[in-house]
C-alpha cells in the first residue's frame, strides 16, 4: 500500500469539540523533549516539502499551526537545536532523535508571524484538528520520489479527502498575498 503518513493513511478522526491541546513528545526513550500545546491547532495539512520533519518511511509530513504563546517546552529544552538558522521557519529539533518539536517565525512582518508549526502526531491525545489538504505536493520529488508516481499519489490524496496543491491551499495563498499587498500599499491596510 502507498504510505503517505502513518496518521493519514488509515483515515483520521474529526477534531473533538472543546479540545484544548496536549503534550508533544520526541522519540527519545529516555529524557524526551516535551512541549505543551495549550490550544487546539488550525490549518492542519500534509506537507511534501523537504524541510518539514517526516516520521520514518513517510512521504509527507503532517503539520498544523497554533499561536506561539500556547507553545511551551516543558522538558529537555537543552536538547533542542535549530535545524537551519537561515530558514524562515526556525525548526527546533531534538539533537538525539531528530524529531522536530516546533517551528517558529521570528520575522514580525511575515504573514504567519505569531503562529508556530507543530506535528500533533507526537502527542498521545486524540481530538486534534485533522488534516484539511496537502501542500507542496510536487516537492516530494525533491526527496527522491519518482516523478512517475505523482499521478498515483495525487489520486490517493484526493481519495482520502486531501486536495493536493503544489504550494499552500488557495485560501492560505490568498491570505499571504493580501498581507503582502497591505504591506506594500497595493491594497489599503
Ligand atoms: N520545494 C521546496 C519547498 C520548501 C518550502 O517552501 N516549504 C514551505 C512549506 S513548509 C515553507 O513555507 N518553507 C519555509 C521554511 O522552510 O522556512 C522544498 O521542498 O524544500
Ligand atoms: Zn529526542
Ligand atoms: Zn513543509
Amino acid at each position: 500500500m502507498l504510505k503517505l503518513h502513518p496518521s493519514i493513511d488509515n483515515g483520521f478522526p474529526p477534531a473533538s469539540p472543546g479540545f484544548a491541546g496536549g503534550t508533544l513528545k520526541c522519540r527519545c526513550a529516555s529524557n524526551p523533549v516535551t512541549v505543551e500545546i495549550g490550544a487546539q491547532t488550525a490549518h492542519n495539512h500534509a506537507c511534501g516539502c523537504t524541510k518539514c520533519w517526516k516520521p520514518e518511511g513517510a512521504i509527507f509530513a503532517q503539520i498544523a499551526v497554533v499561536s506561539r504563546d500556547k507553545v511551551n517546552v516543558t522538558s529537555g529544552s537543552e536538547k533542542l537545536q535549530v535545524v537551519d538558522p537561515n530558514a524562515t521557519i526556525q525548526r527546533y529539533a531534538c539533537r538525539d532523535c531528530g524529531t522536530h518539536m516546533y517551528g517558529r517565525i521570528e520575522n514580525t512582518k511575515h504573514p504567519f508571524y505569531g503562529l508556530d508549526f507543530v506535528h500533533t502526531e507526537l502527542s498521545n491525545e486524540t481530538g486534534w484538528s485533522p488534516p484539511e489538504f496537502a501542500a507542496f505536493v510536487s516537492s516530494i520529488i525533491e526527496s527522491g520520489v519518482n516523478p512517475e508516481r505523482m499521478p498515483e499519489i495525487r489520486e490517493r490524496l484526493k481519495e482520502i479527502g486531501l486536495e493536493p496543491y503544489d504550494a499552500l491551499s488557495p485560501p492560505l495563498m490568498d491570505a499571504i498575498a493580501t498581507h503582502i499587498a497591505k504591506q506594500t500599499g497595493a491594497l489599503p491596510a
